[in-house]
């Protein structure tokens, strides 16, 4: 058991990671060390004096699966049960998602009569990619990326438009890169053992366990497909900060990790720009890139592997209209990349969320996602790009799209550099080779982030359990 573990980086994964260490029975001492200002890393919200609350980073979290019950079990205990904003599964905003396809929004078909007519843009009712499923032979591929698996398993049409869509919406990514093993584990499995997706995905396997709480039942009953907090999701991040004060945690910000080196003892030293700090264990919660910077020479084959899992960057685009109503109702649209890769598609919060509107006005909050994997060939070098230029990207796709003519009365424009990893073919092996060499090495470091086994708040906040359980050899 270690006496002092030393987390790097504060995003959720990191603050996840010193709460679970914090709450155990005999927890050791914990430091953790963030780079930047503030934590939270891309949980981000502006609060504005007039009340509203504009998100940069993630808006809604699911509450389904364990890991969903898992983190509302995880708010309740830090007491933010009062600010929790649930989307129950009658609302719009749940019901209703759109594809903005040749020129026109299409709302996703949704129960048994939008499968069996065709619906634009799709020119085949969906029942016929639904039976395809049925009866096309499993594969026996270790890894495929999404959109040949999709393509054999639904056909060419959902592929390149739904999937397509989808992995730009969670991933920011290309379904033509990324990996259906690591990115869509459930529907992998569901092929390996029921040899159809659809057959593997209703039969299930059976619920996991995840911490029951009166919230994730109230969840359950009203049908939740999301919730957020009153203050925005960064107020996640202040209240995990408060908790781990009070369990006197030490939180350093400005307190980037420059070099790791192997102390004689066998713990770690970790090197800032202004001292030394020894652990025992480490528990890294920083993108896979960035801790490949700060290992030892003699761990050069880790980092190898580390810098292979790649992450785009993503332009958050804010904007507020007064007295502006929307065409259709709902979370929002998808753009495919075939209609335009640069935009990947806008979100009505003020659908979802209404009680982040400016007090006392209907106001409407959008927010308009651009780049991802296609960053670079459309909008040049994230860290040269000029803002102005992408407010107007978003501006234009908001009239185009969405018909509003009148200019925004506030807007926000962020550039997220590597936000979002992209789990491309082949992760499954970088990520076993990863734990095999640190196995076999027998080094007390522990990897925990968006890097490796999911990208959702939820994912983080699993894996920095699982590995604090791992450490403290508790059941995972
Ligand atoms: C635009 C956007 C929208 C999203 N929407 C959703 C959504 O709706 N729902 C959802 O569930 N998920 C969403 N996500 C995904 C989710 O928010 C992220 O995957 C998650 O927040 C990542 O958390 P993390 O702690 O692993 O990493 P990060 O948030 O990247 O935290 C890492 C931290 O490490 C620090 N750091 C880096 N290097 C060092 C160093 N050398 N020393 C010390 N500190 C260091 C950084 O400053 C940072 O604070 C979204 C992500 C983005 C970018
Ligand atoms: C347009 C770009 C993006 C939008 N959200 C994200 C991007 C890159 C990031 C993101 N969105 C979700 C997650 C978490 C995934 C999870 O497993 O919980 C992340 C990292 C949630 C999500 N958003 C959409 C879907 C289908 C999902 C998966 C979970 C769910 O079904 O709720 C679709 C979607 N995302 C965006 C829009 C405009 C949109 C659809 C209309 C924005």
């Amino acid at each position: 058991m270690p006496r002092t573990v030393a987390v790097v980086g504060g995003g959720i994964s990191g603050l996840a990671a010193c709460y679970h260490l914090a709450r155990s029975p005999q927890a050791p001492k914990v430091v953790l060390l963030e780079a930047s200002a503030r934590v939270g890393g891309w949980l981000q919200s502006t609060r504005t004096e007039d009340g509203a609350v504009f998100e940069h980073g993630p808006r809604g979290i699911r509450p389904v699966g364990a890991v969903g019950r898992d983190t509302l079990h995880m708010v309740s205990e830090l007491g933010l049960e009062g600010d929790i904003l649930p989307v129950p599964g009658d609302h719009p905003a749940s019901r209703n998602r759109f594809l903005y396809a040749r020129g026109a929004l299409h709302k996703l078909p949704s129960g048994l009569g939008g499968l069996l007519r065709p619906v634009p843009p799709f020119s085949r009712a969906l029942f016929w990619s639904g039976l395809r499923d049925l009866v096309a032979p499993a594969s026996t591929q270790p890894d495929e990326t999404v959109h040949a698996f999709v393509c054999r398993r639904f056909g060419e049409e959902v592929a390149d438009i739904a999937v397509d869509s989808l992995c730009r919406g969670v991933f920011a990514g290309d379904c033509r890169a990324l990996s259906v093993r690591s990115c869509f584990p459930a529907l992998f499995e569901a092929e390996r053992h029921r040899r159809s997706v659809l057959l593997g995905l209703v039969l299930g396997r059976g619920k996991k366990p995840g911490a029951e709480s009166p919230l994730s039942r109230r969840a359950r009953a009203e049908r939740w497909s999301q919730w957020s907090l009153r203050g925005g999701m960064e107020s996640l991040a202040a209240a995990l900060a408060a908790f781990l004060r009070q369990r006197g945690v030490e939180l350093h910000c400005h307190a980037p990790l420059r070099r790791l080196r192997r102390d004689p003892g066998g713990g770690w030293q970790l090197a800032l720009a202004d001292g030394t700090v020894t652990a025992d264990h480490v528990v890294s919660a920083i993108p896979a890139g960035a801790l490949a910077e700060v290992l030892p020479a003699e761990a050069e084959l880790l980092a190898r592997e580390l810098r292979h899992i790649p992450a785009v960057a993503v332009a958050v685009v804010n904007l507020q209209y007064e007295g502006a109503k929307l065409p259709v109702t709902g979370f929002g649209h998808l753009v495919p990349s075939s209609e335009d890769s640069s935009l990947l598609g806008i979100v009505y919060d003020s659908v979802a969320f209404p009680e982040h509107n400016r007090s006392g006005a209907a106001s409407l909050r959008l927010t308009v996602m651009l780049g991802g994997a296609w960053f670079t060939q459309s909008f040049g070098d994230p860290a040269a790009v000029a803002p102005s230029l992408l407010l107007r990207r978003a501006q234009d796709a908001v009239r185009a799209h969405l018909g509003l003519e009148a200019a925004p009365s506030h807007s926000i424009v962020k550039v997220h550099k590597a936000c979002i990893p992209q789990y491309t073919l082949g992760h499954w092996r970088r990520t076993e080779s990863i734990g095999r060499y640190l196995t076999e090495q027998g080094l007390p470091l522990s990897l925990v982030g968006a890097s490796y086994a999911g990208v959702s708040v939820n994912d983080c906040i699993a894996s920095a359990k699982a590995a604090v359980n791992r450490l403290l050899g508790q059941p995972c």
